[in-house]
């Protein structure tokens, strides 16, 4: 791993329950992020995922661990930034391409002269048109694919250190999963965008990442390059998400396999 970016120790948090114990979500999750890498989070349906991308990008408070920005730069930049699984939720109706993307630009005070290109740049990296009948364009009259690419430009605009990809593709049709999982790919090739790619899908998360860390019931079962992880899975719930990606993919065990050999 390339220097740390984020490093998260030891974060725990839990929710009240009526009439029993807390319900623990996360237990003493500890990893770290490399500057420039690709990193998988994967796991079940409730095994904490979304809780520690939302105490990453700063939307939830842990109980107790901690998360350090080692190397913090005071370049203006967020640090992270997320998007979501739906697309069509997580953009609000009411504005335009050009004022989502433009959002963290006002939140970190950007003059409206300096916001144009900054948005018109973001959404070149997501290779969506930029130009003023686009811009003008509201979220209802984009594809899924679309929508999503506006999402990540919306990121982008942050210039954050992180982004936090919470099942970025699993709402799209299988081949716009592609496409965005591809465009994900190529920022970081391009820019050195660190990523944390969080699915429940082992065989996207070994396309896509270089390494995977796996949650289970809070808590980390296991964390290797991908090769390694996906041809000797060490823990019970990382050789259930292999053979449940078997079983979504027709043809999986060749992409895993092509995994494998990609990233010796
Ligand atoms: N605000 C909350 N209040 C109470 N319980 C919560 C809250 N947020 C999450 N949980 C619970 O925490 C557990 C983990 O949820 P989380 O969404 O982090 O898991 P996940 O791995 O992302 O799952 P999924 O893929 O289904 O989203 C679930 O049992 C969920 O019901």
């Amino acid at each position: 791993m390339t220097e740390p970016i984020i490093r998260i120790t030891e974060v725990t948090k839990s929710f009240p329950r009526h009439h029993q114990p807390p319900h623990i979500v996360l237990n003493r999750v500890s990893f770290a992020v490399g500057a420039g890498e690709i990193i998988g989070l994967i796991g079940e349906s409730g095994s904490g995922k979304s809780t520690l991308a939302r105490i990453i990008a700063g939307l939830t408070a842990p109980d107790g661990g901690a998360v350090d920005w080692p190397g913090d730069r005071d370049d203006g930049g967020l640090r992270a930034q997320m998007i979501f699984q739906n697309p069509y939720a997580s953009l609000y109706r009411g504005m335009t391409v050009r004022e989502l993307v433009a959002e963290p630009l006002v939140i970190q005070n950007k003059k409206a002269a300096d916001r144009g290109e900054a948005v018109r740049q973001a959404l070149r990296q997501v290779v969506l048109p930029d130009d003023d009948g686009f811009l003008g364009r509201y979220p209802q009259q984009l594809s899924g694919g679309q929508r999503q690419r506006v999402a990540i430009a919306r990121a982008l605009a942050g210039r954050p250190r992180l982004l936090v990809a919470d099942e970025p593709t699993s709402m799209l049709d299988v081949p716009v999963q592609k496409e965005i999982t591809d465009l994900l790919l190529a920022l970081n090739r391009q820019t050195r965008l660190s990523i944390l790619f969080i699915t429940h899908d082992l065989a996207l998360a070994a396309y896509a990442c270089s390494r995977l860390v796996v949650l289970a019931q809070g808590k980390v079962a296991e964390e290797g390059e991908t090769a390694a992880v996906v041809s000797r899975p060490r823990s019970p719930e990382t050789a259930g998400l292999l053979e449940n990606a078997r079983r979504l993919h027709d043809g999986c065990l060749r992409l895993l396999t092509d995994v494998t050999a990609s990233h010796p």
